[in-house]
């Protein structure tokens, strides 16, 4: 009698519930589950040897939640192999030497993603077949409402054809029992220390509100927590846009990018809570921002190539190299790039803020803004950073150019006290609270350098005399000391260009 053997591949989609890779029409009689990690995603970057496009915080949120994957798998009957290495000749040698019937995979919107699942199709021997099946999204590619080809090129279009027609598959619980382990196959993975010794030891900084762990059960643990005992559900509206503490927006994401959590598990539990204390605005928003989510999936999968811009290889420069260390003197971006470096996750407002500011203020390519933000977030998946960033960089599909965040106006209004720019530059304390502790090189020139750049669009924001500084630090001010700061020739003329007026009325992101 043959023996059958299947083989699933797995990759961002480490969870066992609602997941359609271990769900069987026809059970094989054993079962590998694999996971590979592509060795070129630890080697140096671009960006430099010390700057894999894997950093240490997404390796260890990684690890954590493959770790927590093995249990889960086990008692199901069930195993996992985690090995290091090209993914797609590991998987082929894998189905050459089980003669496997089937390698099951989840389709990628990432396009180095989906190229690597295409050779193992070409590569796998003749007695197996490749099954890439649809896992993580609200909507299967046969739920929406039209062909890819034709896919809306803005958010709202594709939100109100998606929204007409309302239907995808309900998620679903996790199988009770799979197919056993051939006895011959390697099972396990190596311990974190061996693969990276600076994640092994990585720490997230004590300031950040929130610690993430790793995992299915940590993912639901959140989702509920969120919901029923935070009751987000009810105030994520008015709250999302916060920058301090744990609960002000759902702090999903990392889960949802490695899969240890669905966008159908978020929405029926939010469906679940909505059937306890109705419908609200805010409940509606969560959804509406998983559809973002989605919209950005299919994106890339539009885009392909082209959704990581040009071919020509941007090149780090001092502007970037201040952006991302946090010193470009505006506490605002500094704030969040600190944050960013030391926690591995910033909010929305600051994410949208920082590559603003970048892009626009800096000019600097984005796509070395991109690299940065991949090589940094616990949250990193290349559908939602790469099409964020060319949205912002005004390279969206939807045609719109004109993304730009006026930061310091973004700082009052957000963060009004300077909570967050003292919580992550302590310096800024000896300010009294208020706007003052974003413009400390106008409340206390003596002690703080002028940002590196002083765009024309913060004029009406600036402070004009010394406020809430500490009788040491305020000084009289010359106020052509800021505004003399040198300014590239082209932004120079850029800024000369823009009307006011138009800057004001698309600052803010489409939402
Ligand atoms: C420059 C830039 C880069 C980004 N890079 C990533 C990334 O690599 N990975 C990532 O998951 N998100 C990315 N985002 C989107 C968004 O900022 C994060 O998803 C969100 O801040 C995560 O926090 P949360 O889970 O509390 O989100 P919530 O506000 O609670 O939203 C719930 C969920 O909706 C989805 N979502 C919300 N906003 C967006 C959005 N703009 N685009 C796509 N999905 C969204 C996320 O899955 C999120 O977890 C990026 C945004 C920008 C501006």
């Amino acid at each position: 009698m043959n023996i059958t053997t299947d083989i699933v591949w797995l990759h961002d989609n480490l969870r066992v519930a609602d997941n359609p890779l271990l769900q069987f029409d026809s059970r094989p009689d054993q079962l590998i589950c694999l996971y590979v990690l592509d060795q070129r995603l630890l080697d140096a970057s671009l960006l430099g040897e010390s700057t894999p496009r894997l950093g240490p915080a997404r390796l260890r949120f990684l690890w954590q939640s493959l770790m927590a994957l093995r249990g889960e798998l086990l008692q199901l009957g069930s195993d996992l192999s985690v090995r290091i290495g090209d993914p797609s000749s590991i998987v082929v040698q894998l189905a050459e030497r089980y003669q496997a019937r089937s390698v099951r995979v989840a389709s990628h919107s990432g396009f180095e993603e989906s190229q690597r699942i295409d050779r193992v199709a070409e590569g796998l021997p003749p007695c197996a077949t490749l099954e890439r099946l649809e896992s993580g999204y609200l909507f299967d590619t046969d739920e929406l409402p039209f062909e890819l080809d034709d896919m809306p090129a803005s958010f709202s279009a594709f939100r109100q054809r998606v929204e007409k027609q309302w239907a995808f598959k309900e998620a679903v619980n996790a199988p009770f029992t799979l197919p056993g382990w051939p006895e011959d196959a390697s099972r396990g993975f190596p311990p974190l220390k061996a693969v990276s010794e600076e994640s092994a030891f990585w720490l997230p900084d004590d300031r950040q509100g929130f610690v993430f762990m790793g995992g299915e059960a940590a993912a639901h643990q959140r989702l509920h927590h969120y919901l029923w005992q935070q009751n987000g559900a009810e105030s994520y509206k008015k709250t999302r846009n916060g920058l301090l503490g744990a609960n002000f927006s759902t702090r999903f994401s990392p889960w949802l990018a490695h899969g240890c959590l669905s966008a159908r598990q978020v929405y029926k539990e939010v469906k679940a809570w909505e059937a306890v204390n109705g419908a609200n605005e805010s409940s509606q928003w969560i959804v509406f921002e998983l559809l973002w989510r989605d919209y950005f999936h299919r994106n890339a999968q539009v885009e392909g190539a082209a959704l990581f811009g040009d071919t020509t290889i941007p090149v780090p420069c001092e502007r970037f190299d201040l952006w991302r260390e946090g010193k470009t003197g505006v506490p605002f971006i500094d704030a969040a790039m600190l944050e960013l470096r030391y926690t591995g996750w910033i909010s929305s407002r600051s994410r949208q803020n920082v590559a603003s500011f970048l892009v626009n203020d800096l000019e600097v390519d984005w796509r070395l803004g991109a690299w940065w933000f991949e090589h940094c977030l616990i949250d990193y998946d290349p559908a939602n950073n790469w099409g964020n960033w060319g949205h912002i960089a005004g390279l969206g599909r939807d045609g719109r150019k004109d993304r730009y965040f006026n930061v310091l106006k973004q700082a009052r209004h957000y963060d009004p006290k300077g909570l967050y720019v003292a919580h992550w530059l302590p310096e800024l304390g000896a300010f009294d609270v208020g706007i003052a502790r974003h413009q400390p090189w106008r409340s206390a020139p003596a002690s703080f350098n002028a940002p590196c750049v002083l765009p024309r669009q913060w004029n009406r924001w600036l402070l004009d005399k010394p406020e809430g500084a500490p009788a040491s630090m305020a000084e009289p001010i010359n106020s052509d000391v800021a505004m003399a700061h040198e300014r590239l020739p082209a932004q120079e003329a850029r800024l000369n260009k823009s009307v006011s007026t138009s800057i004001e009325e698309t600052e803010e992101a489409e939402e």
